[in-house]
């Protein structure tokens, strides 16, 4: 599903975060990103969510490179992927209720708006937003609840992948492990790939078919590979990285 080949990235092209990386995460499968603090994580997921443009390297999703970065992706490209962020609150229009922010994705993309609140209704319970949640913005509902909105908007695309950016890190367990099972369940019914980032290794492992370490990934760590298979769901449809 999405194919990273030599990709090197960053903010400086005369000092990339990323060198060389190379991940593949397969259809249907879900590869957990674990690496110490500042080594390009997020850059990296962001360059998987054609968010951020690589200096050089391929992206493939579905089979097919990237034809544009940003607001420039091609829509099908654009709405391939749903990507859920650390901190909600950076990422959530302060302006929008939840039930907008949930619904944002589908007016962007021009979809019928008669489907709009069913959809919305039926993720936003989902993610366990009841009550009167939906209407409320961002700064009066706690940051779990949010996260829980940011998650629903993620997925009202129905996006073949979904990028999980440290989703959980500001969360206490009951909130972590209920964002994940509401990942599982959809990945489950729909057959996404998941691509998850993060520090927490116990969580990773548990989580995903595999976990891999993101200095591993690089063309100059290929020698030294350290990935770890989990559940082994994956494993046939990939082994090819770093
Ligand atoms: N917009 C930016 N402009 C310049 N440098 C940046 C930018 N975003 C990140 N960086 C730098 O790129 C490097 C990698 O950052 P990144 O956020 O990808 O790491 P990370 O592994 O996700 O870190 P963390 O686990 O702390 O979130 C860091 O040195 C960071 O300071």
């Amino acid at each position: 599903m999405l194919e990273l080949r030599d990709v090197t990235a960053g903010y400086d092209r005369r000092a990339p975060v990323l060198r060389e990386v190379s991940l593949t995460v397969p259809d249907g499968g879900s590869v957990g990103l674990l690496g110490p603090s500042g080594c390009g994580k997020s850059t990296l997921a962001r360059v998987a969510a054609l968010l951020h443009r690589p200096y050089a390297g391929t992206v493939r999703l579905g089979g097919e490179p990237a034809r544009g970065w940003r607001h420039r992706a091609p829509r099908a490209q654009r709405t391939a992927v749903g990507v859920v962020f650390q901190q909600p609150r950076m990422a959530a229009d302060p302006r929008l209720t939840l039930a907008d922010l949930i619904a944002e994705p589908l007016r962007a993309t021009g979809a019928p708006s008669a489907g709009t609140p069913s959809r919305v209704g039926g993720l936003a319970e989902s993610v366990g937003l009841g009550g009167d949640l939906l209407s409320r913005r961002p700064h009066e509902v706690s940051d779990g609840q949010l996260q829980r909105a940011c998650l629903a908007r993620a997925l009202v695309l129905r996006p073949r992948l979904l990028v999980c950016d440290e989703m959980t890190a500001m969360l206490d367990a009951s909130t972590t492990a209920a964002l994940v099972a509401v990942v599982e369940e959809y990945r489950r019914e729909s057959g996404a790939a998941l691509l998850a980032v993060g520090h927490d290794r116990t969580l990773l492992e548990r989580w995903c078919d595999r976990t891999v370490e993101h200095a591993a990934l690089s063309a100059a760590a290929a020698a030294g590979r350290t990935t770890s298979p989990h559940r082994c769901r994956a494993d046939a449809a990939t082994g090819r990285e770093p």
